[in-house]
């Protein structure tokens, strides 16, 4: 019989899950409930070529949880479940098996990841209770930046607060940076000890990080998921004058201003229209001028951002564009790439305009220092591959 692996990839609005066959990796089953804690929110189901879409009667994560496991009842219990789980603060620098302490130390990190690991927490325990007997893992998207140098991940806060509070640069999206770094070196050919790459990882959520010798030295996202670049609802980095400015001058409460720059912030607050780039990309056309504002900023900070996660590295070899955004936006790659001139960053645009849906492709051009490529991230096969790996290994350390 099929034996299985199953994937939980919970967003601040969005809830991903994969069945997988454990030994092809194979999708045997896929969906995503999006637009949670919305009136639209939906449930797309994909097995083989079926593909179906329903109302979620009921908007919350809970209820998708719930649909979802309903339907994945009609499959035999997979052998290990798999979640993604954004903050793992200082202790988890790799994938762990989840037991009460573990979902205790994952509860003390919502702080950190308000938007998301609540999310995490919330499939974790439906899928525990769906499947009490089935191991589960928890796949950390801090885990790839954890071993990043010193100089990189504090800041210029006195000392004792990296000590006392726990405050330092953790980095996200690590699952999606890892995965790209591989592939990266897969379809290049590079040794992954040889590579020097930066990727941006451009989804709802971005970021992007700068990988030598297989291993994160430097990411734009900070403490939380709220630094570094322009994302959908998020202002990204911000002078921390603002903050005080607003607080002292126009009375916002801390919840006011996490609010502010985690929801309505980002290209939604810059365009006032939406916070989903293909969205804003139809407003251009359309001649929007807040659109085109919106994107012209989120490129500006984009390229910005690669070229000081260049500095982090002996050389650049390989820029890839990932996450929705990266994979699916020409446009946005074409605006980025026209600021990193200095870099000898050239795209091709035939290339970049023909780059095909979930397919990887080489888009610079001929006389470009520097590859670029675009390259399909995929999560949930990482995750599935580092829940049974950790399942192998627990197997094996048994008598
Ligand atoms: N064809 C496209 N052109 C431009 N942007 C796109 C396209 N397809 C998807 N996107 C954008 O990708 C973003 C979502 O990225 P995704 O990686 O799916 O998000 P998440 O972080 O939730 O996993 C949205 O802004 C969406 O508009
Ligand atoms: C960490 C993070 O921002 O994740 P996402 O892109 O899924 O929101
Ligand atoms: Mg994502």
């Amino acid at each position: 019989m099929t034996q299985t692996v199953l994937v939980f990839n919970a967003g601040s609005s969005s809830l991903k899950f994969t069945l997988l066959d454990s030994a092809s990796s194979m999708v045997l089953v896929e969906g995503i409930a999006e637009r949670l804690e919305t009136e639209q929110a939906v449930l797309h189901f994909k097995e083989a070529n079926l593909k179906t879409t329903t109302a979620l009667a009921e908007s919350s994560h809970k209820a998708a949880l719930a649909a979802i496991l309903v339907s994945l009842s009609a499959y035999p219990a997979p052998v290990v479940i798999g979640h993604r789980v954004v903050h793992g603060g200082k202790r988890f620098s790799q994938a762990t098996l989840i037991n009460a302490d573990v979902l205790k130390a994952i509860e003390d990190c919502i702080p950190l990841a308000p938007l998301h690991n609540p999310a995490n927490l919330e499939g974790i325990n439906a899928a525990l209770s769906s499947y009490p007997a089935v191991p589960q893992v928890a796949v950390f998207d801090t885990a790839f930046h954890a071993k990043m140098p010193e100089y990189a991940y504090l800041y210029a806060l006195p000392r004792h607060f990296e000590r006392d509070y726990n405050i330092r640069k953790y980095g996200f999206h690590g699952t999606s940076h890892h995965y790209i770094s591989r592939e990266t070196a897969r379809l290049t050919g590079n040794a992954i000890s040889a590579q020097n790459l930066v990727i941006a990882h451009l989804g709802n959520g971005a970021s992007v990080s700068a990988v030598s010798n297989g291993r994160s030295v430097d990411t734009s996202m900070g403490m939380t998921p709220s630094d570094g670049l322009v994302m959908g609802t998020r202002s990204g980095s911000l002078d921390p004058g603002i903050l005080i400015h607003l607080m002292q001058e126009h009375g916002y409460s801390a919840e006011q201003l996490d609010i502010l720059i985690n929801k309505r912030s980002g290209l939604l607050g810059l365009s006032e229209l939406t916070a989903d780039m293909r969205e804003l990309e139809e407003a251009l056309t359309a001649g929007s001028a807040p659109a085109t504002v919106a994107i012209e900023v989120f490129c500006y900070r984009l390229a910005q951002t690669i070229a000081s996660m260049a500095i982090a590295l002996p050389s650049l070899d390989v820029l890839v564009f990932t996450g929705g955004i990266g994979e699916n936006s020409p446009l946005v790659r074409a605006l980025t790439c026209r600021w990193l001139g200095l870099l000898n960053i050239k795209i091709d645009s035939d290339h970049n305009e023909g780059a095909a849906r979930n397919e990887a492709a080489q888009i610079d051009a001929a006389n470009s220092a520097v590859s670029v490529w675009v390259i399909p991230t995929n999560e949930e096969l990482m995750i599935a591959n580092e829940a049974l790996a950790l399942l192998a290994n627990v197997g094996e350390s048994q008598p």
